[in-house]
C-alpha cells in the first residue's frame, strides 16, 4: 500500500487495498501458498521509487517494465530469492547498488532503456546462473568486466559509453549487442590497437581504442559448401531408377523362391508380432545370413540364425521401420529394428555409418550391438531398455491405475538425456553429428531408470516423409525441410523439457492420441499471461516444495526453445542448468524413489 501511495500516479492500482493481496483480485499480485511471489506491474504508468517493493522478501519474479519510475535502485538484499528482474523503459538512474549481488538466483536481468550510469560492476559474476543479461540504452562507462557467466545467452550492452576491449568470455556475441559504444573494440567489433600511453584517467582501458569504428557483426559464422539441389535430385533419382530395376528383378525371384520355402520360426508369438524371422528368411539368400556384425566386441555372443529362431514381440512401427524385443535361446534379450525407406542403399556406405554410430559409446546412449545388411534387409541390433519410453511414461495410460512419474524421476531422466545428448554433441572434428530426432519416445530407460537416447544416427537416413513426423519437436528453422543441426536438437530438447513439465505431448503429425499442440507457444502464452504454476502437469501438483525447481526447469525449457538459434545454450550448458536445479537429486516429498518406479507402486501423498 505504501507502494500504490507513492508511485500509483494515474490511479491504476484501484484493486490495491480490498482484502487479502492474495486473494487473486489485486491487479499483478500472485501468490504461492500466502506470500507474495510474483509481481507483475507492466505499464501501468507508474512513477517515483520502487523502495517500498523492497520489503516484499518472498518474490520470485518483478516486473515493472513500461513505467516511468525513476531514482537509483534501492537496496535489493530482501529479493535475494528472485529469479528474473524486468525494470526495463523506466527512469531509473544512477549506478547498481552492491546489493544487486546477493541475487544469486537470478536467471533474468533486463535494466534496459533507463539512465544508469557507472561501471557495469565485475560482482555481476555472482549471479551466476544469468541466462539474460540486458543493459542497452543505458550510459554505463568504463570497461565490460570480465563476465564468466556459463549460461548466458541473452547479453546486450548496446548504446552505453562503454571503452575498451571486449572481455574473451563475451567475443561470441553478435556484434549487435555492442554496438554504439564507440571508444569498445575486439571480438565481433573493429580489432583493437594500442596507442601510446597519454594522461587519460584509466590508461588500461582508455589507451586501447579500436582500429576502425565499424564493427563486423556476425563475423567468424561460416557457411558449409554443400552439393546444389539439382546436383542431389539428379543422383538421387538417378539411383532411385537403378533400384528400382534391381528390386523388381529381385522380387520376382524371392517371390517364386517364397512360396517354396516359408520358414515359420517355432518360437515367433503370434501373427501380429512378425519379427524378421519368417519373411527375413525367406528374404535373405544363405549366403548372406552369417553376415552379422558386431560393432561391440563384448556381445559376440550369437548370430544371424540366433537371432532368426528368437522369440520375438513387436515393440512398435517409427519413422525407420519396425522395432522388435528378441529374446535369445540363451536369454539374452536385444532390440532390433528392421529398418525401411532409408536413403543410404549402398553396403559400403551404411557399413561406415554403422562403424561411425558405434563410437558413440556413453552410458545415456543406445548402444548399437551389431548390424545386418542385405539389399533388401537392413537390421540393427541395440541394448534391449527394459522400462519403456518417456512418451509412454508420461502421456500412456492417463486414466484411473495410472502410476504418476513423479518429480525426482523426471528431473533424473532430463538429467540423464542431456548428458547422453551433450556427449553426441562433444564429438570431434568429422565425427560431427547431431541426433535430428530428439523426442520423448527416444529416450528409452534402461533397468536402472537411466535416461538413454535412441536411434542416434538414424535421422542421417531418414527419408523427407519421415522427417515431417517430427513437427512438434522440429525446431522453427528447419520446419519445412529434413535438415539436422545441433541448435535444432537442443530446440527439440527443450520441447522435450516442457513435455516433462507440463504433461502435454507436443503436435506430432503421426499420433493421434491426445492434443494436437504447439507446446513452446501454448507454455509461452500461458506463462506470460498468468506467471503462476498453471503451466504445469496436475501430477505434479502434489509434490512438496518443488515449484522452484520446476520454474527453473521451465526456464532451461524456455531457453532451449528460443526461436533464435543462436540464443539457444549448448548442452553443456544445460546439463549444468539441470544439476544447479537439484543438486543432490534425492527424492523430495512425496515423491516415489526411483527405485519404486520400476518395483512397487508410487507411494505419492496429497
Ligand atoms: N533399444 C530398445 N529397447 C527397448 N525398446 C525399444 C528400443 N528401441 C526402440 N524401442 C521401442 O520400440 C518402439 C518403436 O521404436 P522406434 O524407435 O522404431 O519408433 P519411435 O521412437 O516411435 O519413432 P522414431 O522411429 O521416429 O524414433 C518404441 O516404443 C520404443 O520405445
Amino acid at each position: 500500500m505504501a507502494f500504490k501511495a507513492s508511485a500509483d500516479v494515474s490511479n491504476r492500482l484501484t484493486s490495491w487495498g480490498n482484502g487479502d493481496p492474495c486473494s487473486g483480485n489485486w491487479t499483478g499480485v500472485k501468490c504461492v501458498q500466502g506470500r507474495i511471489r510474483y509481481l507483475i506491474l507492466e505499464g501501468l504508468e507508474l512513477a517515483g521509487s520502487m523502495q517500498a517493493l523492497t520489503a516484499l522478501q518472498d518474490l520470485r519474479i518483478v516486473s515493472l517494465k513500461g513505467n516511468s519510475l525513476n531514482g537509483t535502485l534501492p537496496d535489493l538484499t530482501n529479493w535475494r530469492y528472485l529469479w528474473s528482474l524486468y525494470l526495463h523503459h523506466n527512469n531509473f538512474s544512477g549506478e547498481l547498488p552492491p546489493s544487486l549481488s546477493n541475487l544469486v538466483h537470478l536467471w533474468r536481468l533486463n535494466l534496459s532503456f533507463n539512465g544508469f550510469s557507472g561501471q557495469i560492476p565485475p560482482w555481476i559474476n555472482s549471479s551466476r546462473r544469468l541466462l539474460t543479461l540486458r543493459l542497452e540504452n543505458n550510459q554505463f562507462s568504463g570497461a565490460i568486466p570480465d563476465l564468466r557467466l556459463v549460461n548466458l545467452t541473452e547479453f546486450n550492452v548496446a548504446n552505453n559509453r562503454l571503452s575498451g576491449e571486449i572481455p574473451p568470455s563475451l567475443r561470441n556475441f553478435s556484434g549487435t549487442a555492442f554496438l554504439g559504444n564507440p571508444f569498445l573494440c575486439g571480438g565481433p567489433l573493429a580489432a583493437c590497437t594500442v596507442i601510446p600511453a597519454t594522461p587519460a584517467p584509466s590508461p588500461a582501458v582508455e589507451n586501447i581504442i579500436p582500429a576502425t569504428p565499424t564493427s563486423r557483426p556476425n563475423e567468424g559464422r561460416r557457411t558449409r559448401s554443400r552439393l546444389g539441389t539439382g546436383a542431389i535430385i539428379a543422383i538421387v533419382v538417378g539411383d532411385a531408377a537403378v533400384l528400382a530395376l534391381i528390386a523388381l528383378v529381385f522380387l520376382f525371384f524371392y517371390w517364386k523362391r517364397y512360396q517354396h520355402m516359408a520358414v515359420p520360426s517355432p518360437k515367433t508369438i503370434d501373427e501380429k508380432t512378425d519379427f524378421p524371422a519368417s519373411q527375413y528368411s525367406a528374404q535373405v539368400p544363405e549366403a548372406e545370413r552369417s553376415k552379422l556384425v558386431f560393432v561391440d566386441s563384448k556381445a559376440v555372443g550369437f548370430d544371424l540364425e540366433d537371432l532368426l529362431r528368437a522369440s520375438a514381440e513387436m515393440l512398435g512401427k517409427g519413422s525407420f521401420g519396425t522395432a522388435y524385443k528378441a529374446v535369445l535361446e540363451d536369454g539374452t534379450i536385444v532390440a532390433v529394428k528392421r529398418l525401411k525407406d532409408i536413403t543410404i542403399s549402398g553396403r559400403k556406405e551404411f557399413e561406415q555409418h554403422m562403424e561411425l554410430i558405434a563410437k558413440f559409446r556413453h552410458p545415456n546412449v543406445v548402444k548399437l550391438i551389431a548390424y545386418y545388411y542385405a539389399k533388401e534387409e537392413k537390421l540393427l541390433v541395440y541394448d534391449f531398455m527394459p522400462n519403456g519410453n518417456l512418451y509412454t511414461l508420461l502421456h500412456g495410460n492417463r486414466g484411473p491405475g495410472r502410476k504418476p512419474l513423479d518429480w525426482t524421476t523426471r528431473v533424473k531422466i532430463a538429467l540423464g538425456a542431456a548428458k547422453g545428448l551433450a556427449f553426441i554433441h562433444r564429438q570431434p572434428g568429422a565425427q560431427k553429428i547431431p541426433h535430428g530426432n530428439i523426442k520423448s519416445s527416444n529416450v528409452l530407460l534402461d533397468k536402472d531408470g537411466n535416461a538413454c537416447i535412441a536411434d542416434f544416427g538414424l535421422a542421417l537416413l531418414m527419408n523427407t516423409a519421415a522427417a515431417s513426423r517430427l513437427v512438434g519437436y522440429r525446431a522453427p528453422e528447419h520446419a519445412e525441410s529434413k535438415k539436422i543441426s545441433f541448435k535444432g536438437d537442443v530446440y527439440s530438447f527443450g520441447v522435450l523439457l516442457l513435455e516433462l513439465l507440463t504433461g502435454k505431448a507436443p503436435a506430432q503429425s503421426h499420433t493421434t492420441q491426445g492434443e494436437n499442440i504447439d507446446l513452446p507457444r501454448w507454455v509461452q502464452s500461458v506463462v506470460r499471461e498468468e506467471w503462476t504454476a498453471e503451466v504445469f502437469d496436475i501430477e505434479l501438483m502434489k509434490y512438496k516444495n518443488i515449484e522452484e525447481e520446476m520454474v527453473a526447469m521451465l526456464q532451461v525449457g524456455m531457453v532451449c526453445v528460443s526461436q533464435s538459434p543462436d540464443d539457444r545454450p549448448k548442452m553443456s550448458q544445460v546439463v549444468k542448468m539441470i544439476e544447479d536445479i537439484r543438486a543432490d537429486q534425492s527424492p523430495v516429498a512425496g515423491d516415489s524413489t526411483s527405485q519404486s518406479r520400476s518395483g512397487s507402486p508410487s507411494d505419492a501423498s496429497h
